[in-house]
């Protein structure tokens, strides 16, 4: 089990892990109310957020001996670290309570948060490794406990949920198991669409309807899963998941000195394939099409289509562990729409407004939407 956050660094010295753009203070408007801490407190120190700069055509990161620096450094074997300092794990306590005067637990905030729904409807959206499972070596053994199965089901009768995952949706759904969900798989690529009735304006989910904005690239994908599946099956420890949209090669159980390798094999196949692009995970490469879409995107599409899109009296809430649910983040934070939750044992910069530990404290809190949702119906 990892000790640290395994991409625990967002502002890393390696070019790959930074945005090349410089960012100025963010020019965000927001209600004070929703912030649960005071924005100049936030923004003054400086360049707030570092998210992959994604143009078309270019891939996110260049060269894979820069890869190999963020490879490094999403494992948790390495130091911490975090707004440019390093920490020892004896540190960490210390650095973790000073991080959280920025990102307050949502348990604490709990108060806070219920406030600012009332007279709204609160939108659930949850991404599912590390959020709703733990982090564990062998992918098809996330699995998710039972007592957070029934949390999950409870919070879905109260309030709209979808889960939104890097996996492909057929298998994130089977993982969760629970049909009252909407579910989003290959980072929100394949969507299930919730179907609302004009005459009741109750939804339902209709399996005829997907939104795939990326189904020309499903040949592409899979030759480049075939490929990598073949080419790196001499690396010990590395698995090649096909997630319909995206392909994830893992490298959690390959030995440090052949990581390498494993990044030339994948920057090897995305020069073949200009088309694609990569991103980082949790000790995951991962290849995804180029295109403008991505966890924030299919939040915003979700909303749209249960008639939530209307920020007055909808509160969106988005719980997340990864890289990839910082677009997510970004997006409610942007619009002034909701909350973002990272999911995190150790500091990271964020566009989230508040933070959990691990599954555990997002069991919890669904738990307490559940129970002041009974209180205060
Ligand atoms: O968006 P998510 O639901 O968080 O999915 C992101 C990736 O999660 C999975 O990989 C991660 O979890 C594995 C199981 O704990 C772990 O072994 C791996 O190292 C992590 O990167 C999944 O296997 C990927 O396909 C998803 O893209």
């Amino acid at each position: 089990m990892p000790m640290f956050g395994d991409s625990m660094d967002l502002k890393s010295n390696s070019p790959i892990l930074t945005d090349p753009i410089p960012i100025s203070k963010p020019k965000l408007d927001f209600h004070d109310s929703l912030l649960p801490y005071s924005s100049s407190e936030v923004f003054s120190q400086g360049p707030f957020l570092t998210i992959p700069w994604r143009k078309p055509g270019l891939l996110d990161d260049v060269l894979s001996t820069s890869w190999l620096d963020a490879m490094k450094s999403s494992s948790p074997r390495n130091i911490m670290k975090y707004n440019g300092n390093e920490f020892s794990p004896n540190d960490a306590d210390v650095a973790y309570h000073n991080w959280m005067l920025k990102y307050p637990s949502a348990l604490t905030s709990i108060e806070h948060i219920v406030n600012n729904a009332k007279g709204k409807r609160i939108a659930l959206f949850l991404d599912y490794d590390g959020t709703l499972s733990p982090i564990v070596d062998n992918p098809d053994h996330a699995f998710m406990s039972n007592a957070m199965r029934a949390a999950v089901r409870n919070v879905a009768k109260c309030f709209p949920t979808a889960i939104i995952s890097g996996r492909s949706r057929e298998k994130v759904r089977k993982f969760v198991g629970l049909k009252e969900l909407y579910y989003a798989g290959s980072h929100g690529m394949d969507i299930m669409c919730p179907v609302q009735s004009p005459a009741d304006h109750t939804t339902e989910v209709n399996e005829g309807n997907l939104y795939q904005p990326a189904s020309e690239f499903l040949p592409m994908i899979n030759e480049v899963f075939t490929s990598l599946v073949e080419t790196t099956k001499n690396i010990e420890g590395a698995k090649v998941e096909n997630n319909k949209f995206c392909v994830s090669v893992h490298y959690r159980n390959v030995d440090e000195k052949s990581w390498k390798a494993v990044a030339d094999y994948v920057q090897d196949t995305l020069k073949r394939y200009p088309r694609l692009r990569l991103t980082h995970g949790r000790m995951v490469l991962e290849i995804r099409p180029v295109l403008k879409w991505d966890k924030g995107k299919a939040v915003e599409f979700l909303l749209e289509s249960l008639g939530l899109s209307s920020c007055d009296d909808v509160l969106p809430i988005y719980v997340g562990d990864d890289r990839t649910d910082e677009d997510a983040f970004k997006f409610l934070r942007e619009g002034n729409r909701g909350y973002g939750i990272l999911v995190t044992p150790a500091p990271k910069e964020s566009s989230a407004y508040y933070s959990l530990r691990d599954p555990s404290e997002v069991m919890e809190f669904i738990n307490l939407l559940v129970i002041h949702k009974k209180l205060v119906p």
